[in-house]
């Protein structure tokens, strides 16, 4: 780090930061393309810039996995790439004899893990932990994982074995609708922003097979249900049981001699406007022209 000292560099800081930039530009105009360092404790100096140019390069090249020693770091696509998630890539990480020695990817991460427990004679408990600001890919990461397990988790002779791991991830699966629309909320960065924390807790047998789940939960943002920022929502719960209620007809808009039409809650915009001011028609403020009212259908 360079000191100032008095507004200026001191000598000798100053020296290292002339051969910090000479490394810098060294590294930044290296022979290597920086899309293909794939750990980033190979950036040579490590600074906010190296590391920052390097996950560019790779985003830019389509790849979104990069390990930062024995972290992975990953980047929201914003897009699909189905082919980055098949089930014979997952087969494909579970049978390498070093899946570390693979492109960086979100498999390696839950086949070592997979591994770890299957090697140790008295078995520990394992962890991943996912983290990242809104919108990073959290839960996307999470399923991701999930299907990973379900996939490899499972007898590869034993069909009923097999079964069972599906059947686990599914209900996991389904169960995300219910706990999205009370916990998960509409924010300026992510349209279906969770809310709440989650631990997901997958179980094995002593063949390493998945025999259960559970999911806790924790730290939600109940304070939303009273008052959300400028342009976010309410938790999805509210919007889709007033969502239910249109569709049941029972509720007219104030402005329209039609009934209103049921709409799917994130689907038709103009749809969801309605339904988001009819949220805010619950309030005491007087109601302005065009905004619903309950009435009986
Ligand atoms: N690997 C991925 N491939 C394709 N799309 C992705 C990927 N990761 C995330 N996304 C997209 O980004 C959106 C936001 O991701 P996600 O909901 O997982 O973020 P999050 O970190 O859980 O956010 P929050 O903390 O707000 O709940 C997803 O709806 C999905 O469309």
């Amino acid at each position: 780090m360079l000191q100032q000292v008095n507004g200026h560099s001191s000598g000798s800081d100053a020296q290292g930061g002339g051969s910090l930039r000479k490394d810098l530009q060294k590294f930044l105009s290296g022979e290597a393309p920086l899309h293909q360092l794939d750990d980033l404790t190979k950036v040579n100096p490590v600074t906010l810039e190296t590391v920052l140019r390097c996950l560019q390069a790779r985003y830019a090249a389509d790849t979104f996995y990069t390990n930062a020693g024995c972290t992975l770091v990953a980047l929201n696509p914003f897009k699909p790439i189905p082919q980055l998630y098949s089930t014979a890539l997952m087969r494909e990480y579970h049978a390498a004899p070093q899946p570390q020695k693979l492109k960086p990817h979100i498999f390696t991460v839950g086949e070592q893990t997979y591994r770890n427990v299957k090697s140790l004679i008295e078995p520990v408990n394992q962890s991943i932990i996912v983290s990242g600001e809104s919108g990073a890919g959290k839960t996307w990461t999470s399923r991701c994982l999930m299907k990973f397990y379900a996939v490899v988790a499972a007898s590869p002779t034993s069909w009923e074995s097999h079964k069972i791991a599906e059947r686990i991830e599914q209900r996991i699966l389904n169960s995300n609708p219910v706990m999205e629309a009370f916990g998960n909320a509409c924010t300026l960065r992510n349209n279906n922003s969770s809310r709440f924390g989650k631990f997901i807790q997958l179980q094995l047998n002593r063949a390493q097979q998945m025999t259960g789940a559970a999911v806790q939960t924790y730290l939600l943002e109940k304070t939303r249900v009273a008052c959300q920022a400028s342009s976010e929502r309410n938790f999805h719960i509210f919007y889709q049981v007033l969502a239910g209620l249109l569709h049941l007809g029972n509720i007219r808009f104030a402005d329209s001699e039609d009934e209103a039409q049921p709409c799917q809650l994130m689907g038709d915009a103009k749809c969801e406007d309605r339904v988001g001011a009819c949220v805010s028609g619950f309030d005491h403020t007087p109601r302005e022209q065009g905004t619903p009212h309950l009435e009986k259908g």
